[in-house]
């Protein structure tokens, strides 16, 4: 297993610290495909562990991350006339984010290379994760947030998790611009998903939803924020069908929130990507204005087949209340994004309703129940009664 430069081809040895290679390309981890157990996929005793022998990593700093739930959204497909859809729950992961996934495999990679601080950037679940692994392999995590724009619930998880919190006066991008220094010059680990083993423990929800169907969906939805999720996803299938345990790959399918998809708007404008100087979305998670992956979610797209698109905050919103009331899944803004964007591409015509359709939800909506409580007007108080009870029935 090595590190391999997306952009000229050098490689690097696995045990190197180092983010990005010297002509500023990502860099990928390359699995030998020949030691991997292809065997496994049997439907049974799903856990990110399961996958191990798909792993860089030798120790393991766990708390159960994977195995979450593919669900079925049967009312959905009855009222937008889809085939097949499901929703991979990521929300029901410890700490109630995909992150979990990638966090579990590199705090494990920290602890392998000696190092006793970690350090990340974050919308907020990114902190959460780091914190809570880092709490359990004992060593000292440090979270920078954009001041003012992190929700409530990932706030608290990070402070109780003990990491040390730093609000920056800044967006997302420039607290990661500040990391990146800080990983060079302070002696922290990193562990943005700059950081390729990061996406390595990602790259597990392809298997997890090969495993789970049994066959590959035709396409996979994705809201898309500093892009590595997407990145990831697309490495777990392409592995899964380079090592010839499946024959066929999905579409990705990236949204981006309007007010931060630089992505969406290249793909669409079909010119090259530009960062967006001053991203605002409601979907905090997801306002980041230049995603560092976008070379990786840009390839992922377009090697299969697939596109970007963005969604209002609107659209987000009506897609977060649409999947909690028709399906019982209460997922923060920045997941409800992969609904929205269905129901805009399927409005528009832009996708095949005969198709399968998984959405990734990638949080829970118990994380920012600000944006649900402050819009919504509670009804006066009623005396404790059956009588006053009786009057609200009627
Ligand atoms: C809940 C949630 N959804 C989606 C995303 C987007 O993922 P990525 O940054 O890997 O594109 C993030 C973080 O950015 C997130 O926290
Ligand atoms: N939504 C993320 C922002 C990007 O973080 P990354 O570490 O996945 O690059 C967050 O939760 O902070």
């Amino acid at each position: 297993m090595v590190l391999r430069c997306i952009k000229c081809g050098r490689i690097y040895p696995e045990d190197e610290i180092r983010y990005r290679c010297d002509c500023g390309g990502l860099l990928e981890v390359v699995i030998d495909l020949d030691k991997v157990d292809t065997k496994i996929f049997d439907g049974k005793n799903i856990t990110l562990w399961k996958y191990e022998s798909w792993l860089p990593v030798k120790k393991r700093v766990s708390l159960n991350e994977g195995g979450t739930p593919l669900y079925r959204l049967e009312n959905l497909e009855e009222e937008l006339e889809v085939r097949e859809l499901y929703a991979k729950n990521e929300g029901a992961n410890p700490t109630g984010s995909f992150k979990d996934r990638g966090m579990t495999v590199g705090v494990s990679k920290a602890l392998e290379l000696g190092m006793d601080k970690v350090i990340c950037a974050s919308t907020g679940n990114t902190s959460a994760s780091l914190a809570a692994y880092a709490a359990k392999a004992g060593i000292k995590a440090y979270v920078l947030v954009p001041s003012g724009k992190i929700a409530l619930g990932k706030l608290a998880q990070a402070i109780i998790y003990g990491a040390q919190v730093v609000p920056v006066n800044g967006n997302f991008d420039d607290a990661l611009r500040v990391v990146v220094e800080a990983s060079r010059e302070l002696g922290v680990y990193m562990l943005n998903s700059i950081n390729p083993f990061r996406l390595e423990g990602q790259k597990t929800i392809a298997y997890e939803i090969y495993d789970q169907l049994q066959r590959v969906p035709d396409n996979v939805v994705v809201p898309v924020g500093n892009a590595g999720n997407i990145s990831a996803i697309w490495k777990g299938f392409k592995e899964l069908y380079e090592a010839g345990v499946i024959n066929e790959l999905p579409r990705m399918i990236g949204i981006q929130a309007e007010g931060a998809s630089p992505l969406a708007k290249a793909w669409k404008e079909g010119r090259e990507f530009k960062p967006e100087e001053k991203p605002e979305t409601v979907a905090t998670a997801i306002r980041i204005g230049n995603p560092a992956n976008w070379p990786k979610a840009w390839n992922a797209v377009k090697e299969s087949g697939g596109l970007f698109e963005s969604v209002t905050d609107e659209e987000i919103l009506e897609a977060q209340r649409i999947l909690a009331s028709k399906e019982g899944l209460f997922v923060e803004p920045a997941s409800a994004a992969s609904l929205a964007g269905l129901i805009k591409l399927l409005r528009e015509g832009a996708i095949d309703r005969s198709e399968s359709y998984v959405l990734i939800t990638t949080g829970h909506g118990l994380k920012d129940p600000n944006i649900v409580v402050n819009n919504f007007k509670l009804p006066e108080p009623i005396e404790p009664t059956l009588e006053a009870f009786r009057r609200v029935m009627e």
